[in-house]
Formats: C-alpha cells, sequence, structure tokens
C-alpha cells in the first residue's frame, strides 16, 4: 500500500507543529508515522518536542527543503519510505518554506509509486495573516494558493479577527475548505477528511482531494485561469505565480536570502523572570525585526520552553530538555542577540 503524505504547511508560529501534536494524538495513534521536520535554525525544537510523542522523526535543518536541499530532500523521502515502509508522513516545512516547493518534491517520478500526497493544509494566524501578507507575501501567498484546507488558529484569543482573516485566505485561494473553529472544537477527522465534513464559516466548493491533485496536474492552456500552475512552461507573457524559474535556485526567492536566523547554544540556567527581561531587551538589542524566537533552555526548575511571536510570549515548563534557542527575523544583530542571551 502507498504511503500518504501528509503536509503541514504555514507561516511563522501559526501553529503547525501545536496541530500535527493533535493529530498524533487524535488520529494517527494507531498508524505507522514518519515526521519530516525542516526547522529554520541548526537546531529544531519542533522535532525535540515531537520526539516527545514516541514517533520516528528525521530532521532537515539549515535551509529549505525547497531550495538548497531539493535533491536532498527528495533522497531523503525516498530513503524514509523505503526504510519504514510508513503508513503515514507528515512533512512540516518550515514556517518560510514554500509548500508549492514541496509539493514538486513529493511529485517526483521517484516518490510517485511509493507515496501519494493526501493533504495539504496550511495553518493561518488570524491575527498575524495580514502583516504576514504585506510584508512577506511571496511565502504566505503560495502557502495558501497551495493548500487545500486552510486552518485558521487563534479563532478563539482574536474571535473579532476570523471574518476578515477569513476573507483574507478565501480572496487568495477560494478552492480550499477553510476552517476557522477554535482547536478545541474541531476534530483531526474534521481536519483530515473535510469532504465528509462542514466548516462553520460559509459554503465552499469542496472537491475530492483525487479531484484537486487532477486538477493540479492537468495540462495548462494559453488561456487557463485555474491558479495551479505546477509544471506548465511559463511564457512572457505568462502571469501565473508559479513559474519555474530554472536559471536560478528554482524560484524567485529563497528564506535565506530574506530571513536571518540564529542561532543560539546556551549553558545559562535562567529563571524565569530573567527570560522575561531578556525577552523585553531582545527586541531593543535586535535592531531589525524579530519574528519568531523559540527555544528549550535550562531553567531554576527544570527545563523552559520559550515561544515568541511579536506581541506575544509564552513561557512555560517543558518535558522536553535542551540547551538552544532559535530566532529568525530581519536585518538581526547577531553579535547582540548572542551576547543578550548569554548574559553579557
Ligand atoms: N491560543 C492558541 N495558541 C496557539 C494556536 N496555535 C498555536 N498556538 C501557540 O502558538 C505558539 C507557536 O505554535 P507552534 O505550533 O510551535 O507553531 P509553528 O507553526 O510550528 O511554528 P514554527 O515552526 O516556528 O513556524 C505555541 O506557543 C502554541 O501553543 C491556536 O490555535 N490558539
Amino acid at each position: 500500500m502507498n504511503t500518504e503524505i501528509y503536509i503541514i504547511s504555514g507561516f511563522l508560529g501559526a501553529g503547525k507543529t501545536t496541530l500535527i501534536q493533535k493529530l498524533l494524538k487524535e488520529a494517527f495513534i494507531k498508524d505507522k508515522v514518519v515526521l519530516i521536520e525542516n526547522d529554520f535554525g541548526e537546531i529544531s525544537v519542533d522535532a525535540a518536542i515531537l520526539k516527545s510523542s514516541g514517533i520516528q522523526v528525521k530532521e532537515i535543518n539549515s535551509g529549505c527543503i525547497c531550495c538548497s536541499l531539493s535533491g536532498d530532500f527528495v533522497k531523503a523521502l525516498k530513503e524514509l519510505l523505503k526504510r519504514f515502509q510508513p503508513d503515514k508522513i507528515i512533512i512540516e516545512p518550515s514556517g518560510v518554506g514554500k509548500l508549492s516547493d514541496i509539493m514538486k518534491a513529493c511529485l517526483d517520478p521517484s516518490i510517485e509509486p511509493l507515496a501519494k500526497v493526501k493533504l495539504r493544509l496550511t495553518v493561518a494566524d488570524v491575527k498575524r495573516c495580514k502583516m504576514y501578507l504585506d510584508n512577506f507575501g511571496e511565502f504566505f501567498e503560495d502557502q495558501i494558493q497551495n493548500a487545500d484546507t486552510i486552518l485558521l488558529s487563534r479563532t478563539e484569543n482574536f474571535p473579532d479577527k476570523v471574518k476578515d482573516a477569513y476573507e483574507l485566505v478565501k480572496s487568495l485561494n477560494d478552492h480550499a475548505l477553510i476552517l476557522s473553529k477554535p482547536w478545541d472544537q474541531i476534530t483531526s477527522d474534521e481536519i483530515l477528511y473535510p469532504d465528509m465534513m462542514h466548516s462553520t464559516y460559509g459554503k465552499h466548493k469542496v472537491l475530492s482531494h483525487e479531484h484537486r491533485y487532477h486538477h493540479e496536474l492537468h495540462e495548462h492552456k494559453e488561456d487557463c485561469h485555474c491558479g495551479h500552475h505546477g509544471s506548465h512552461d511559463h511564457e512572457e507573457g505568462c502571469h501565473c505565480s508559479h513559474h519555474d524559474h530554472e536559471n536560478k535556485c528554482g524560484h524567485n526567492h529563497s528564506a535565506k536570502d530574506i530571513f536571518d536566523t540564529i542561532t543560539i547554544q546556551t549553558t545559562r540556567t535562567f529563571n524565569m523572570e530573567d527570560l522575561k527581561t531578556v525577552i523585553l531587551n531582545m527586541e531593543q538589542k535586535a535592531h531589525g525585526t524579530i519574528l519568531r524566537v523559540k527555544g528549550i533552555v535550562q531553567g531554576t526548575n527544570g527545563y523552559i520552553n520559550l515561544q515568541y511571536l511579536p506581541g506575544d510570549i509564552q513561557i512555560t515548563r517543558s518535558a522536553v530538555h535542551g540547551d538552544m534557542i532559535c530566532i529568525i527575523g530581519r536585518n538581526l544583530n547577531q553579535q547582540e542577540l548572542i551576547g543578550l542571551f548569554n548574559g553579557k
């Protein structure tokens, strides 16, 4: 039997890892699952967290799957399929990865006989999606436009943002199913088998997955406006958003061109208050824009899980051990940030 591939994409901090934890617990509990993690730092914080779920995790770090590692990714995927013969593979691309690139790899002729993409899901944060679209549209749009299910996150915290977020993602992709229920009210079945379920928000034309992939793979004629061009030849006059720029790295920009990532290993023991102070100083010292920070560090009473998004800091106890912090942003001052976390 073919392995099923589930791609869980979404911009930085949208909730991909949280969703994967939910799926593993609720829906995939009896399955043999391998998870492919492509985190943005040198060490994957998400992989460490997800390994604690007891599943096989393959980390692909330091770069986006799509660009520098594209050949390696296909190779790694093939090896995993042959070695583990899993029922399911979950791929969590980096928050600044492009879903179209992951799809391209999964449709590689060497993968197709072994595994089929069952779901392309993008998580979109209702609070930040407009900001991400305005500032990092190339990545955000690609994730939204290539999804067949879009799951809105943080809807319970920001109910007033749900309608606008819904309209925004729908304007970018009107063939996807958009799910907007708070996650504690939505079952994994509703997420994974949406063809049988209904969304809470508006009516959707729901295509079966089979139909969607067929749609993706059909031949694109000159006047085709389907928005899902994957592998046709792009002429000069073509305005679709999926050009294969074969002369360069495979697409317009890779995450490395746009984002700075800093990985800090620290032996420092933090108390909660220290860490809060560091975070408060961080935005000032960074000089540029910090988009996401996450890490696991030693605390005075056990390990601490740090999750930061602009305007949102979460510091909780961690069952998983670690000594690493990853920061992603733009125009960051690396030395200042390393010094800050190391107490210098
Ligand atoms: N309240 C609320 N919090 C959420 C939701 N989704 C994610 N979070 C929180 O947001 C933070 C980031 O979530 P992750 O699941 O790590 O996000 P991610 O997309 O894997 O992040 P990156 O891999 O760094 O891009 C965590 O602290 C989560 O608990 C949601 O729907 N509601």
